[in-house]
């Protein structure tokens, strides 16, 4: 990826009159970066990466700059009527690779997430997991400059999930960027990203996660406060995410090691949030 990607002053509406989604964003895409977009249900998470991927145009402002993009989507329509094997070298070919070496990347592809053995089932008889490993292979085929995962992880083994990681630090290494939305906090929490949350239809830059431990137990504080305020100041720089799931009903996800500095924080703030419930992260709770 030879420049950055930009969104300037972006605004994405559905239907003529419908509520703005996003409006006024602005963000760049650095070659060899890692980003990060998380945000309550609802909130445009998934416009955002389709407007990223060039798949979906904004209603106002200008998308700058477009790589070579792949994009695996929140839903992979995966009935398609091709073998996972054909699938993936027509692909392979339409990226302009040969025949040959589209056939040879989709063996490679198949193989790397434990999929080989089901190359040549008809997609539409594969599980869930089983097509959501072809949906990760169709975007990594051709080396994309751009990768964009809607929660691409969702429905993947574990082995598969760590090949996924292993991807994307390869396709960073190799100077392209990723974007991505993954519900698991730890997602990639070894590797430094820049991480926004999408908020009322604008993007806050957050800056915490980059500091956050790979290892170490991760515990979840449920709590209760006012609807669409920031923790209180004592916690923020303790937390690992934070998200408004429903209106007042905060889920702050902490390493355990600090979870009683937040604690105290959300207790003494004024007003004082109500704590309902802290428990340890479940890693395949979200998946
Ligand atoms: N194609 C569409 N037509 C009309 N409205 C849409 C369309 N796509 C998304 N929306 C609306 O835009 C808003 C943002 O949706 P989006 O899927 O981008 O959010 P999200 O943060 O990815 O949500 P989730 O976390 O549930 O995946 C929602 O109100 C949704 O109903």
């Amino acid at each position: 990826m030879r420049s950055d990607l930009r969104l300037d002053g972006v605004g994405r509406r559905y239907g003529l009159r419908g509520p703005w989604v996003l409006r006024g964003v602005h963000l760049a895409v650095t070659p060899g970066t890692l980003t990060r977009v998380e945000g309550a249900n609802g909130t445009g998470k998934s416009t955002l990466l389709r407007l990223l991927a060039g798949i979906d145009a904004p209603t106002e402002g200008r998308v700058i700059g477009r790589p070579r993009t792949a994009y695996v989507p929140e839903r992979f329509p995966a009935a398609l009527p091709f073998t996972a094997h054909g699938y993936l070298t027509h692909l392979g070919a339409v990226h302009g690779l040969s025949r040959t070496a589209a056939a040879r990347a989709a063996e490679e592809w198949l193989e790397r997430f434990g999929a080989a053995g089901y190359a040549r089932t008809p997609m539409a008889r594969l599980s869930k997991g089983s097509s959501q490993k072809v949906a990760v292979a169709q975007a990594l085929l051709a080396e994309p400059e751009l990768l964009v995962l809607d929660e691409a992880w969702t429905g993947l083994d574990a082995a598969a999930r760590a090949e996924l990681e292993r991807a994307v630090a390869e396709r960073t290494a190799g100077g392209g960027a990723v974007v991505f939305v993954d519900h698991d906090p730890r997602r990639l929490a070894g590797a430094p990203y820049t991480m926004y949350t999408v908020r009322d239809g604008a993007l806050e830059r957050r800056t915490s996660a980059a500091s956050v431990p790979d290892d170490g137990p991760l515990v979840v504080i449920e709590a209760h406060g006012p609807q669409g305020a920031q923790p209180p100041a004592g916690a923020l720089g303790a937390l690992f995410s934070a998200e408004e799931h429903a209106p007042g009903r905060h889920r702050l996800t902490v390493p355990a090691s600090h979870s009683d500095v937040v604690l105290h924080a959300l207790l003494t703030a004024r007003p004082p949030w109500h704590v309902a419930g802290v428990h340890p992260l479940d890693k395949d709770s979200h998946r």
